[in-house]
């Protein structure tokens, strides 16, 4: 019989129950026996909601009370030596200090997982003494067991890609320092599955999402390895290597490994795996655990192209050797669709969120095991095939202002070398000051916001609402001596979805979330149709907080890839024409702002990096897409404005020519909570634009000394020329409370200042 599996469910619970715990918690409103009451709430109701929904192979484990990957970190004593030593299980306390920082001390590193908008904490592998604190993996299994009777499939982070996702020395792990710590490290594997075989444990899931980046064909014995000593400490122990986001090359030795089952993603493999399989045949005796429903996007599957998909399969293996999962673990999606009660139902009929899509899994397993599954499959097809040909995927205008605009020329008038002459008129000190762009989004500012939604203050009392605080933040900035401005983005919730809010096409969710990092969840829009711009969406709020000064105010605007690549868009559509689309409704934007006077214009790209595809053939055409889509947004301006351009979390050595591409005349980028790293990517180019590389990491509560502000400063300067080079935080500082951010950015100033009179006597 063919079975239902899961690979992972999402932990922030249908009304984000798990964030406010974690929330709750951290401001010492509730204590740990409660923490550990509701969290274990929220899991079992996860675990319920699959039980019922019929899967037969239930992931556990997959919960964390932050992250993952912080968790295995944790479980080996992986743990950065600032934060202690230890011989035991972490308290909760202790285990958030390494996530969250303590006053004391950095937090560890956060980076995107794979090409996601989730966050791990990287693992600092320094001086580090692996050994066996916990094993969460059994306590979630025995849970799951005696709480409701399932038999789960612990889910655990394989050891290769552990390792491979750790820094040691500020950097990845080359092959000859990954040798000796896994070696290092297999025992406390092999303890922690002899103990779940011991328990009863059937199945393990090992996620090994690594082996779909791997290059070097050298490193495949690392895997083998690995699961040799996983099956050598607990033979009776079945495994699932687990891989997703894209297909593993060397898939013939790969399926030469002595695993159980081998879990691959069929839905971003660009059609290419089944094919191979075909040809060099599947192992006789394992299982093919197929991920063939989308769990990085929420349109219904078409059944009628996945039940063909179904049929092929069944040539490859029997129907005794098939599992159906979605394509990766559902964290990646919203909960439920239910509470979006505001939708067109035409839209809402064409979307899964993680619960329908667990419905659509087993509808596809029945269907696989000839159950009469035929009035859900039809009526399905009908409410996809009405989505596609409704009006909001036709609109004939859009196309057509599209293709005008690519025959046209999308460069600006002059090169950057004439353009910044003319945007002297600026008047801009040496190592000009300025901030992302939010500022703190307080309690209040979303309790005003809250109390709008549900219509208890009119729109008038929430706009003066946010020009008070526009006002008083100006007036704050002033103070604190800062040189470029921003209105502080108070009107937003988010700087993707207020987006998604305004223009057509996009459907902003009303319970659409999706962890992003730690607590922090966000609500990706649906972009469900075509894309056009009617009117202005950030003039009013830039000009009125220009009007209240005669320093220069930044509009700022998120760019089309960004907005692409943290939004559910549709799947009917080529990305690059959505995100064409998307760069000319900003283009608009960007002129409606230049014409009221704005004179710096900031489009964010923080998601540029992350989209990119994990396999190198297909870098080169993303790129070109997101060069030319943010140069339809950004070069309809006069040679005097400024566009600015801004990315956190990046690794940019391998997309710096991009970046240049992209022609703004200043970015600014992370690079405090990276270590620095991210300056080493400028030490062999030639940057010829101005560039700011954020002083001080903004994701900590932590307030970072002049002194250490100063320090980065000069790291900076060691490779970026002094006359290019701008002073500003890691990110935005909306997540920051207000003492927070003050402080810390009168710091910044302070430190600006000491070094500009360090250049003065020429000490720089
Ligand atoms: C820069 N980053 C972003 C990413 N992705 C995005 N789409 N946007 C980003 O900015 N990816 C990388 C990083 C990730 N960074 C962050 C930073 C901060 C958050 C965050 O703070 N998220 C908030 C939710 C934000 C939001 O939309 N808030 C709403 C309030 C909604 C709400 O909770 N309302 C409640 C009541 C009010 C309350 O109790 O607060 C309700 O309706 O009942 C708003 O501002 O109105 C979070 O809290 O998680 C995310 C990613
Ligand atoms: N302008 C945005 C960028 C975040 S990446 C902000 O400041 O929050
Ligand atoms: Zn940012």
């Amino acid at each position: 019989m063919v079975l239902a599996s899961n690979l992972g469910y999402p932990r922030i619970g249908e009304k984000r129950e798990w964030k406010f715990t974690l929330e709750k918690f951290w401001r010492h409103d509730i204590d740990e026996a409660e923490f550990a009451k509701r969290t274990k709430a929220i899991r079992l109701e996860a675990l319920k909601k699959q039980q019922a929904a019929g899967i037969d192979v239930i992931p556990v484990a997959d919960y964390s009370n932050y992250d993952h990957v912080l968790d295995t970190s944790v479980a080996f004593n992986a743990i950065p030596k600032r934060f202690g030593n230890f011989d035991h299980q972490l308290s909760l306390t202790e285990y958030f200090a390494i996530a969250r920082g303590t006053k004391d001390h950095v937090a560890a590193e956060m980076t995107k997982w794979f090409n996601t908008n989730y966050h791990y904490i990287v693992p600092e592998l320094d001086d580090v003494n692996f050994k066996l604190l916990d094993n969460p993996w059994l306590t979630r299994y025995l849970e799951a067991k005696a709480e409701l009777g399932i038999d789960g499939k612990p889910v655990i982070l394989g050891p290769v890609t552990f390792l491979k996702l750790s820094k040691l020395h500020d950097a990845h792990l080359t092959t000859a320092e990954l040798i000796p710590l896994l070696n290092q490290l297999l025992p406390l594997y092999q303890q922690v599955v002899k103990e779940l075989a011991a328990n009863g444990v059937e199945w393990i899931q090992l996620d090994e999402p690594s082996l779909v980046t791997l290059t070097d064909p050298k490193q495949l014995q690392l895997y083998r390895q690995a699961l040799a000593a996983i099956r050598a400490a607990a033979p009776e122990l079945k495994v699932e290597l687990q891989t997703y986001f894209e297909r593993p090359d060397y898939l013939e030795d790969i399926l030469n490994f002595d695993v159980d089952a081998f879990g691959f993603d069929f839905v971003h493999d660009h059609g290419t795996l089944l094919p191979e399989l075909k040809a060099l045949g599947f192992p006789a005796g394992k299982i093919l655990a197929a991920g063939i429903i989308d769990g990085r996007n929420v349109w219904r599957s078409d059944f009628s192209q996945k039940t063909e998909l179904i049929k092929d399969l069944l040539t490859v293996v029997d129907s005794d050797h098939l599992w159906l999962q979605p394509s990766n673990s559902l964290l990646h999606v919203p909960i439920t669709t239910k509470n979006e009660t505001h939708l067109d139902p035409t839209i809402k009929a064409g979307i899964a969120f993680a619960d329908e899509k667990l419905g659509e899994l087993k509808v596809l397993t029945d269907f696989a095991n000839d159950k009469d599954v035929a009035a859900e499959i039809d009526q399905q097809q009908a409410a996809l095939q009405a989505l596609n040909t409704s009006e909001h995927r036709n609109n004939p205008e859009v196309k057509r202002a599209v293709d005008a605009m690519l025959q046209s020329k999308v460069e600006r008038h002059s090169p950057y070398k004439q353009r910044v002459v003319a945007q002297e008129s600026l008047d801009l000190p040496l190592l000009p000051t300025t901030t992302i762009g939010s500022f703190p989004q307080s309690k209040e500012v979303r309790a005003k916001r809250l109390a709008w939604r549900k219509k208890q203050i009119s729109d008038g009392e929430y706009k003066d609402f946010i020009k008070q605080e526009t006002k008083r933040w100006i007036n704050i900035q002033e103070d604190l001596g800062l040189d470029v401005l921003v209105h502080g983005e108070f009107e937003r919730t988010d700087m993707v979805e207020y987006f998604g809010q305004k223009f057509s096409g996009f459907y902003a969710t009303d319970n659409g979330w999706v962890q992003s990092y730690g607590s922090r969840c966000v609500r990706p829009p649906l972009i469900f149709g075509d894309v056009s711009w009617s009117e202005p969406i950030t003039v009013d709020e830039t000009v009125y907080a220009q009007s209240l000064t005669k320093k220069p105010v930044k509009g700022m605007l998120t760019s089309a890839v960004t907005i692409i690549n943290w939004s559910f868009v549709r799947d009917d559509l080529p990305k690059n024409i959505v995100a064409d689309q998307i760069g000319l409704a900003l283009r608009h934007e960007v002129k409606a702002l230049e014409d009221a006077g704005i004179r710096i214009i900031q489009v964010d790209e923080p998601a540029l990096r992350e989209g990119l595809p994990l396999k190198a053939k297909y870098r080169q055409a993303y790129l070109d897409n997101a060069v030319e889509a943010f140069k339809i947004t950004t070069t309809g301006v006069k040679d005097s404005t400024q566009v600015h351009t801004h990315m956190c979390y990046s690794d940019f050595e391998d997309i710096l020519p991009a970046i240049s591409a992209l022609d703004a005349d200043v970015i600014s980028i992370e690079t405090s909570r990276s270590h620095g790293e991210s300056i080493k990517a400028f030490e062999n180019v030639t940057y010829d634009k101005q560039i700011g590389l954020g002083v001080y990491d903004i994701h900590s509560p932590r307030v970072p000394s002049v002194e250490e502000i100063k320090q980065n400063i000069h790291r900076a300067l060691q490779v970026i020329d002094v006359h290019q080079f701008w002073i500003n935080p890691d990110c935005g500082l909306k997540t920051r409370n207000e003492p927070e951010a003050i402080a810390a950015l009168k710091n910044m100033v302070q430190a600006t200042d000491e070094v500009r009179a360090e250049v003065s006597v020429g000490a720089v």
